[in-house]
C-alpha cells in the first residue's frame, strides 16, 4: 500500500516529546521526513544529551509508521548543537548565509542524484570520481547520502577524517579523488545519533569547512528523492548541475521525473541522464538480456531534451567492485563496464562539465 507524508505526520502527532510535551511533530522534533514509495525515512532532532531519553520515542516512531504498512522504516536520532568532543563542526562560520555560496577552492559542483533508491547513483558516483582522476582531473566526492552513506566502503576509505584545529576538516583520500562521507561522522554499525550540528546544517559544513583544496569539480552523491538536503544543496551552494541516474524500469523513470522537476524549480541545469543497469550479460554464456527493460531513460532523455549521457550495463564485476573498495574502474580499468565510465568521464570533461 501507499502511505503518503500526511499519513505518517498523523501517525507521528500521536507521540509525545519528553522535552516540550507537545506532540514530537508539533515541537518540530520530526525532521527531513522522506516518503519514497514504500520506505519511509525521517530524522528526529533532539539536544545531543538527550539520545538515550528518546530512543522510546524513536522505536516508538518506527512502530507506528511501520503499523502504517510500510515496507521500511529508518528513523535517525541527531543532535542539534555541538557536543564538547572534537572536531567542532560550529565555529567557523557564524550565521549561515543567506543565499548560495560557492564552495572554497572549487570550480564546479555537480550533484549525482536519482528519483529512487537503489538505481546504483553511489556506484556510478564512485565510477565517474575515479574515471575523472585517471583522466587527470582534480576531483572530489561528497557523500551526501544521509540515509545510508556507501562511498567509504566502494572507495575503501575508514577511519574518522581529522580536524587539527576543530574548525574544518580534513578529507580523506583514495583512488586519486578526495573524499567526505556523511558516514565517517558516524560510528558504523549503530544508530546515528549526531554529536555535531544538526543534519541539514551538517551539509552545508561539510561543503563549506572541508579542505578539500583546488578542485576542478566536485561530485555530491545525494540521497535518493527531493528531499531537504536536495534542497539545502541547491539554496546554500553554488551547484553548476544535476546528473540524473536513473533504471530503465517505469517506476524508476517516474521517481526520476520528479527529481528532474525539482531540479527545474531549483534552477539547477540537468546536464543529461544516465540509464544504469540498462542490459545484462551473463559472466557465464555472455547472453545479453535486458533484465529492466532497455531504452527507456533515453526516451526519457529526449522527451526532457537533455543528452543520455551513458548506458551503464548490469553486470556482477561491477558489483564485487564497488563492494570489495575498489571500483571497476580503479580494479578493471580495460573492462569493457569500466570504459563506459571512462568514456562517460572523457565525455563530461570535453562539455566542460567535469
Ligand atoms: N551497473 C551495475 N551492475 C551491477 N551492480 C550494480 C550496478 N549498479 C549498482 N549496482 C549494485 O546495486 C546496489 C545498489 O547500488 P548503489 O548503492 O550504488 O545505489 P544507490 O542508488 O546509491 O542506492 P541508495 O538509494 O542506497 O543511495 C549495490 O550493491 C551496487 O553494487
Amino acid at each position: 500500500m501507499s502511505v503518503t507524508r500526511d499519513d505518517v505526520l498523523a501517525a507521528l502527532k500521536d507521540i509525545k516529546d519528553p522535552a516540550s510535551g507537545q506532540d514530537i511533530v508539533s515541537a518540530g522534533v520530526v525532521r527531513a521526513l522522506n516518503v519514497d514509495g514504500d520506505a519511509v525515512r525521517f530524522v528526529l532532532e533532539i539536544a545531543p544529551s538527550a539520545a538515550q531519553a528518546y530512543e522510546p520515542v524513536r522505536a516508538d516512531a518506527e512502530a507506528r509508521v511501520k503499523a502504517l504498512g510500510v515496507g521500511t522504516v529508518s528513523v535517525v536520532l541527531t543532535a542539534h548543537s555541538k557536543p564538547s568532543a572534537p572536531p567542532d563542526l560550529k565555529g567557523a562560520r557564524k550565521a549561515a548565509p543567506a543565499g548560495p555560496e560557492p564552495v572554497p577552492g572549487v570550480d564546479r559542483l555537480v550533484a549525482i542524484a536519482s528519483g529512487k533508491g537503489g538505481v546504483g547513483k553511489s556506484t556510478v558516483s564512485a565510477n565517474l570520481a575515479c574515471a575523472l582522476a585517471a583522466e587527470g582531473r582534480r576531483v572530489g566526492l561528497l557523500d551526501a547520502d544521509v540515509y545510508g552513506p556507501s562511498q567509504p566502503r566502494m572507495l575503501g576509505v575508514s577511519g574518522r577524517p581529522a580536524s587539527p584545529d576543530g574548525k574544518t576538516i580534513l578529507p580523506m583520500r583514495n583512488y586519486g579523488v578526495t573524499m567526505m562521507s556523511i558516514g565517517l561522522m558516524t560510528n558504523e554499525g549503530q544508530a546515528v545519533v549526531w554529536r555535531g550540528p544538526m543534519l541539514m546544517g551538517a551539509l552545508q559544513q561539510m561543503l563549506m569547512q572541508v579542505q578539500w583544496g583546488a578542485l576542478d569539480i566536485l561530485l555530491v552523491d545525494l540521497p535518493p528523492g527531493t528531499g531537504d538536503v536536495q534542497m539545502t544543496l541547491a539554496q546554500k551552494a553554488r551547484l553548476d548541475g544535476a546528473i540524473v541516474v536513473s533504471t530503465p524500469q517505469d517506476v524508476a523513470l517516474l521517481d526520476a521525473r520528479k527529481g528532474i522537476d525539482m531540479f527545474n524549480q531549483l534552477k539547477t541545469p540537468i546536464y543529461g541522464l544516465i540509464e544504469n543497469m540498462s542490459t545484462h550479460i551473463c559472466t557465464n554464456c555472455g547472453h545479453e538480456e535486458h533484465i529492466f527493460g532497455h531504452g527507456g531513460v533515453a526516451a526519457e532523455a529526449e522527451k526532457l531534451g537533455v543528452p543520455l549521457l551513458a548506458e551503464i550495463p548490469l553486470h556482477l564485476d561491477i558489483r564485487k567492485a564497488a563492494d570489495g573498495g575498489a571500483p571497476i574502474v580503479v580494479s578493471q580499468p580495460d573492462s569493457p563496464q569500466a570504459r563506459v565510465f571512462r568514456d562517460l568521464a572523457k565525455r563530461l570533461i570535453a562539455d566542460g562539465i567535469a
